[in-house]
């Protein structure tokens, strides 16, 4: 099956270069400084070249304001922005206009009332990011491994490309795309041994079972 995958918060070339090879379309690397995957711009260059043609290098940050971002994309060759905090849909295009690149707002799902956000972000950003909204008090909004009820987003519109986030991994992701059709899928700690510690293995297990590589699971009622 054609799933494109996204494994985020790379901070290593070897696990750059694994991702790439195993077929991941996107890579990501997250530039907050609270995060254990937190990237220095610098370091993020060195990365990024590392990343073949053909793979897209996307850049998530949180609540950035211009100057970090105008310094990130001057320094670093990206393909995508994510914005993955408080960001208006007047902030998403704002960002967009301003660098020219393509813009994944990140929305956080936890019950229907977060569904109207997918419209409201989807008339002005490139693609959706949908993941499971963090616990109340979490340090992160995001990577926190935490899964959502994947039924909420069983529907038969979307206004723009989304790719399916939070808690996948390589054991669960093959479900997870036979029950909301999602077409792409983003992990970060499903291919971790410990936070911000990726593993080669689990990133080419993980792109396996979402291309469907392994046998299938049973579907869920
Ligand atoms: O991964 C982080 O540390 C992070 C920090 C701040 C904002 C977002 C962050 N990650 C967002 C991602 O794109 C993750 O891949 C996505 O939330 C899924 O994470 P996980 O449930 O750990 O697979």
């Amino acid at each position: 099956m054609d799933i494109r995958v996204k494994i985020c918060g790379l901070s290593e070339p070897e696990h750059v270069v694994a991702a790439a090879e195993a077929g991941a379309a996107y890579v990501g690397f997250v530039f907050f400084p609270k995060s254990p995957r937190n990237v220095e711009i610098d370091a993020a260059r060195a990365l990024a070249l590392e990343v073949p043609v053909g793979v897209a290098k996307v850049a998530l940050t949180v609540n950035a304001d211009d100057a970090f971002l105008d310094e990130l994309t001057r320094k670093v060759p990206l393909d995508m922005m994510q914005l993955h905090g408080g960001e208006s849909p007047e902030r998403v295009a704002a960002v967009r206009a301003r660098y020219g690149l393509p813009v994944m707002k990140a929305v956080g799902i936890a019950d229907e009332s977060d569904l109207p956000a997918i419209d409201a972000y989807g008339a002005v950003a490139d693609q959706l990011l949908i993941d499971a909204k963090p616990p109340r008090g979490a340090d992160l909004p995001g990577g926190n491994g935490l899964a959502f009820d994947w039924r909420l987003v069983k529907r038969k519109y979307w206004p723009c490309p989304w790719m399916l986030a939070g808690g996948l991994t390589p054991e669960n992701v093959a479900q997870a795309v036979q029950m909301t059709g999602a077409r792409q899928v983003d992990v970060s700690s499903g291919v971790e041994n410990a936070p911000g510690a990726k593993s080669a293995e689990l990133i080419r297990a993980f792109v396996q079972a979402a291309q469907g590589d392994t046998a299938p699971v049973p579907v869920l009622k």
